[in-house]
């Protein structure tokens, strides 16, 4: 588990395709049979894909935490975006569908993730932040998750936003996190586009037919750049960069943030006049 870094606005204005690429994006997290784990030098995230097959998967810290476990100084998010599964934490089982989601708090011990059926495997992304606090194991059935409509047909962005950890919900330490569905037709997601001042965040991608992509835009405002993404990549947004898509077709995003505050509100607007 290697740290990524991330350049600053700077170098972004010179950078090229590649190098955008291997700067913002997170890609192979979804391997058969493993867990793959990626430390980003973004508010300390650490992002991973844990797809098992016949036999469960058991969370470790590796040697970069210094930890006896995963979970001693940080907090998870876990969102199903495969076929069905277990998520079992100390003993406890959890039975996730697809878009279910399973929080699990600081100090949790031993976390395992199993398929229901290893033809069809669960494929669980995680989105793990630092905690200082510790907060019980909470299971969030897609239905139970928080929900509003947006957008319009005209603009070609109607989507349902389910904000699945948030302070209105349950307390996490710092995590939020929530997932974006739009609706067949619709193809724009966050446009007008925002940046957060005090937090960054991490949208994975996915349920994009084989032959789909998205056109993220990334940057600042007056300096975006595009990078295009295929299903279960994942697009790294510091607080100085709008983070904002339009795909080939309607598509399913995970948004996550960490940082200052969790006040799902708290961003900053960018005209479209501002846009370059
Ligand atoms: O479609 C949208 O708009 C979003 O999903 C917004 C993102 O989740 C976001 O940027 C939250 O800060
Ligand atoms: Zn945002």
């Amino acid at each position: 588990m290697s740290m990524h870094y991330l350049p600053g606005p700077q170098q972004l204005r010179r950078m090229t395709t590649d190098e955008i690429r291997d700067a913002f994006l997170i890609t192979g997290l979804f391997q058969p049979g493993a867990i793959t784990l990626r430390a980003v030098d973004l508010d300390r995230v650490i992002l991973g894909g844990a797809v098992p097959g016949a036999e469960p998967l058991r969370l470790e810290p590796g040697p970069e935490l210094d930890t006896a476990t995963f979970l001693e100084r940080r907090e998870v998010g876990i969102l199903n975006t495969g076929g069905a599964g277990t998520v079992t934490v100390d003993g406890e089982t959890y039975e996730l569908a697809r878009l279910d989601l399973l929080y699990a708090g600081r100090g949790a011990a031993e976390v395992t993730f199993a398929s229901a059926d290893a033809s069809n495997p669960a494929r669980f992304y995680l989105v793990s932040y630092p905690a200082h606090a510790s907060h019980p194991t909470r299971l969030v059935k897609a239905d139970e998750a928080q929900g509003g409509d947006l957008g319009t047909l005209a603009q070609a962005n109607q989507r349902r936003l389910s904000k699945y950890v948030h302070p209105d919900a349950f307390p996490s330490a710092q995590l939020v996190m929530g997932v974006t569905q739009l609706k067949e037709g619709s193809v724009w997601n966050t446009m007008p586009a925002h940046t957060h001042q005090r937090r960054t965040e991490v949208y994975l991608y996915f349920g994009l037919p084989q032959d789909g992509v998205v056109f993220h835009f990334l940057g600042e405002p007056g300096e975006s750049r595009s990078v295009v993404v295929r299903d279960g990549d994942v697009v790294l947004s510091p607080s100085w960069s709008i983070h904002s898509g339009c795909g080939t077709g309607a598509y399913t995003f995970c948004w996550a943030m960490g940082g200052e505050n969790q006040a799902f509100a708290d961003m900053q607007g960018v005209a479209m006049a501002d846009l370059r």
